[in-house]
């Protein structure tokens, strides 16, 4: 059974529904610290997200000597600037004002490891245009989501009501939701890890 070094409930629950079953073991990388560290180095923000990745694979490493580990990272890139999860529904307000009415790209990343080694990784950057929504449905929104905003990157649950912020999206749904499922089941069938 892989190991899932994330603690993030869709991507347990995107593997799980492609009849996935593994084992959760989240990690506790300084996230803000490695993208400094990553711009520092002038590091695309697609390349931060893959270092991150593999920053939470090498972390899950040493507790599962022996097993496949999936992690993943996503951020959330717009004319270049960086948006980290919202601390709270103030600032997911802030963000989904700041996002509205424009195009943003999600930088996501996976990546495959065994034995302290990567084996595979893959990079997806879906991009999402927001329409201008009025005030009034935002604040409806924020009151209809709460807090459940604030585990999700770009403020909305694209799986759920976050559907009706956008205009057009290009991308695959799981891609937006944090882990690009078709690359990485391919890339498990590949390593025998599931039936081909
Ligand atoms: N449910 C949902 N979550 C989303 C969506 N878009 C982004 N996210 C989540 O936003 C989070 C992006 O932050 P990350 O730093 O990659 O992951 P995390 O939540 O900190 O979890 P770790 O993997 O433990 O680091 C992930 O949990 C994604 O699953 C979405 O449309 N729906």
């Amino acid at each position: 059974m892989p190991v899932l070094a994330s603690g993030s409930t869709i991507r347990r629950q995107l593997l799980n529904a492609a009849g996935v079953t593994v084992t959760v073991s989240p990690v506790d990388v300084d996230e803000d610290t490695l993208r400094q560290q990553a711009e520092q180095k002038g590091l695309s923000l697609q390349e931060t997200a893959l270092a991150l990745a593999h920053a939470k694979a090498e972390a899950a490493s040493p507790q599962h000597t022996g097993r496949f580990i999936i992690a993943a990272d996503q951020i959330l890139g717009l004319d270049g600037q960086a948006f980290a999860k919202p601390a709270d529904l103030t600032e997911a307000r802030t963000h989904l004002l700041t996002l509205r009415g424009r195009t943003h790209t999600l930088h996501t990343a996976v990546t495959l490891w065994r034995d302290g080694q990567a084996l595979w990784s893959h990079s997806s950057s879906p991009t999402l245009t927001m329409r201008s929504f009025s005030d009034d449905f935002l604040t409806q929104y924020l009151q209809q989501e709460g807090t459940a905003l604030l585990a999700c990157v770009g403020c909305y649950r694209i799986e759920g009501l976050g559907m009706q912020l956008f205009e057009s999206i290009s991308g695959s749904s799981d891609a937006i939701a944090g882990l690009p499922l078709l690359p990485l089941l391919a890339a498990l069938r590949q390593q025998g890890a599931l039936t081909a």
